[in-house]
């Protein structure tokens, strides 16, 4: 395996930072490669704006297809090109971050917002036609597979079915679905640590051994099996509803079909 660790902590001492670093440990242990970017130590510029593009952003900005002239121009900063090339040698890729505020902190968005540029990440291949939308499960990254490693701070009861904060899964699917899986990397089911502000020290090794596990099966787990293009969702409203009907379920990038 060729592992890129996209680790979101600013506290190299942190919980997270252990966890990157067994990730580091373990899967070196194991033969495979590893690579890390770690954003806070790299001062990763987390926003996107005009000096991104060079001569290749319009006026007024449009950032999507500014970001893809700026790729096809092989234009793009040399600290975005270098996350790109990361991810294309990677054939896995591990994001460690503690969830803050329902989300990963606001570095690694700007990584995403902008490393997954308009025709490297999306706007590529047989279904790229802006129209639709969709591309799910396609696209330059296809064929590899992310784990997102999160800490919480509330307790697993707070995020069951009924939970205060609802649901894990419903929480980390804009980052699942909507990031990982929109250009098509498979996702690993996650793994997720809950109530870590109250861990003590001694419950470290047993966290550790449980992460470790994880890491050295991370081969033979299987995706989430998410649904890929949706296309004939958008036909629903027009041509098969009846007044008022609402189906149910999601369409591609979290939008809600509804009858008229
Ligand atoms: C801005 C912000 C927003 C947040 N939003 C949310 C939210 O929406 N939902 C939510 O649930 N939580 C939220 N939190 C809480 C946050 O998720 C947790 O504080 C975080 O996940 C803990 O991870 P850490 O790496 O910072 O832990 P740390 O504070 O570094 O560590 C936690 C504990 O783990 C133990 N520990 C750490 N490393 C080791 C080690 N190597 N060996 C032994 N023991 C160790 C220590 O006892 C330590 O007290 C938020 C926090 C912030 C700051």
């Amino acid at each position: 395996m060729k592992t890129l660790i996209v680790h979101a902590h600013p506290e190299p001492e942190s919980l997270n930072g252990s966890l990157k670093d067994l990730a580091v440990s373990t899967l070196e242990g194991a033969g495979h490669e590893v690579r890390v970017s770690d954003l806070y130590a790299m001062k990763w510029k987390a926003v996107v704006d005009a000096s991104d593009y060079g001569s290749h952003a319009s006026r007024p900005l449009k950032v999507a297809l500014d970001s893809g002239r700026a790729f096809d121009a092989g234009a793009l900063t040399p600290d975005v090109l270098a996350e790109q090339e990361k991810l294309l040698w990677a054939d896995t890729i591990i994001f460690q971050f503690p969830l803050w505020w329902y989300t990963v902190p606001a570095i690694l968005k700007g990584w995403v917002d902008r490393v997954f540029t308009y025709r490297f990440a999306y706007g590529v291949g047989e279904h790229s036609d802006t129209r639709y939308g969709e591309r799910f499960g396609e696209g330059t990254l296809a064929g590899r597979r992310a784990l997102l490693s999160v800490t919480t701070g509330g307790p697993e009861s707070h995020y069951a079915a009924r939970g205060i904060n609802g649901p894990i899964d419903d929480l980390l699917f804009p980052i699942q679905h909507g990031i990982l899986y929109y250009p098509g990397i498979e996702v690993l089911p996650p793994f997720v640590l809950y109530g870590t502000d109250r861990m003590r020290a001694e419950d470290y090794p047993q966290v550790a051994e449980a992460w470790r596990q994880r890491l050295l099966t991370l081969e033979s787990t299987e995706p989430i099996a998410f649904r890929p293009q949706n296309f004939g969702d958008y036909e629903i409203p027009s041509l098969h509803l009846k007044e008022g009907l609402e189906p149910e379920g999601r369409t591609g990038f979290g939008l809600h079909v509804r009858g008229r």
